[in-house]
């Protein structure tokens, strides 16, 4: 999916949503367990759910690696699923990948190629040249780790080096790089008060922001100083979503959890 048709469907929904598919065994309904594919099963109801009110779906590899040869099954029915019935839907693999060039060479064939994901998160520790074979790919999109939502974030990206902070090196650094303009990245909703200093570095890129809900980052503020002109706004929310009801009822509960989140970002994009 390109860019402008991202932008398009936050327009046409009035959401800037995105579900994290981040599938724990032990919070399912106990009821799916008995199907074949219980992760599959939980996602698949989910997105009938819930796929009007949001324009992407993140489904976090780590919840199905750990599940082995049948959780990689579950991710490649949920991609599958996602690619044939809702195409308008943006995909974020959020893997954190990056490794030597011939190394994330293979990572963005298996994203990309394989599995059919719009867009992988990549860590940008390795440098250019673990990045560029992903940015490689001009239909997709590359989003890279720049100020993530967890404390473990100041230990590290926000110190300085030459006098400037390590995720602004990332931002300005990979804004040189060839095939920049497929780059998006990540910035946790738990940081906003960093945002407008990203956005003076990076004002058209977007932004996949998680840390909403279940990690307390506030969805106002992220708009107010995280929102440009195209919006370039990817709110996640996984759990607060996902597990808000572990009944029978969870799809409709989720939905209305989605909703409300939609709500509040029709609102805001009405005054924008
Ligand atoms: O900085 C980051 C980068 C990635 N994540 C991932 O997003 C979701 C958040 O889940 P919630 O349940 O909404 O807290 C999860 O997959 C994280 O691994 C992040 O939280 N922060």
């Amino acid at each position: 999916m390109t860019t402008p048709q991202l932008i398009e469907q936050i327009r046409l929904k009035k959401s800037f949503l995105c579900i994290g598919l981040d599938v724990d065994l032990s919070k399912i309904p106990e009821h799916l367990l008995k199907e074949e594919d219980p992760i599959f099963a939980f996602n698949k109801a989910i997105i009938d759910a819930t796929h009007q009110l949001c324009v992407a779906y993140k489904p976090n590899t780590a919840f199905y690696e750990a599940y082995g040869l049948k959780g990689w099954k579950s991710l490649e029915r949920t991609i599958q699923y996602l690619n044939q019935k809702h195409p308008e839907i943006f995909t974020i693999a959020d893997a954190k990948r990056g490794d030597i060039g011939n190394t994330s060479s293979m990572y963005a064939k298996a994203f990309f190629e394989d599995l059919g994901f719009d867009s992988v998160t990549v860590a940008p520790y390795m440098g250019k040249d673990s990045v560029e074979p992903f940015l490689e790919f001009k239909e997709k999109h590359t989003i890279l780790l720049a100020l993530t939502s967890n404390e473990g974030a100041f230990d590290f990206q926000t110190k300085t080096i030459d006098g400037k902070e390590v995720y602004k090196h990332v931002l300005e650094t990979s804004k040189t790089w060839k095939n920049s303009e497929n780059l998006m990245y990540v910035v946790g909703a738990t940081k906003a008060e960093y945002l407008a200093d990203i956005r003076s570095i990076i004002p058209n890129s977007f932004l996949l922001v998680p840390g909403v809900g279940a990690q307390g980052g506030n969805l106002q503020d992220v708009c107010k100083y995280g929102m440009n002109n195209s919006v370039g706004l990817l709110i996640n929310s996984s759990r607060g979503i996902i597990y808000a009801s572990n009944g029978k009822d969870f799809a409709e509960v989720s939905a209305e959890k989605a909703r409300e989140l939609q709500q509040e970002m029709a609102t805001i994009l009405d005054v924008y």
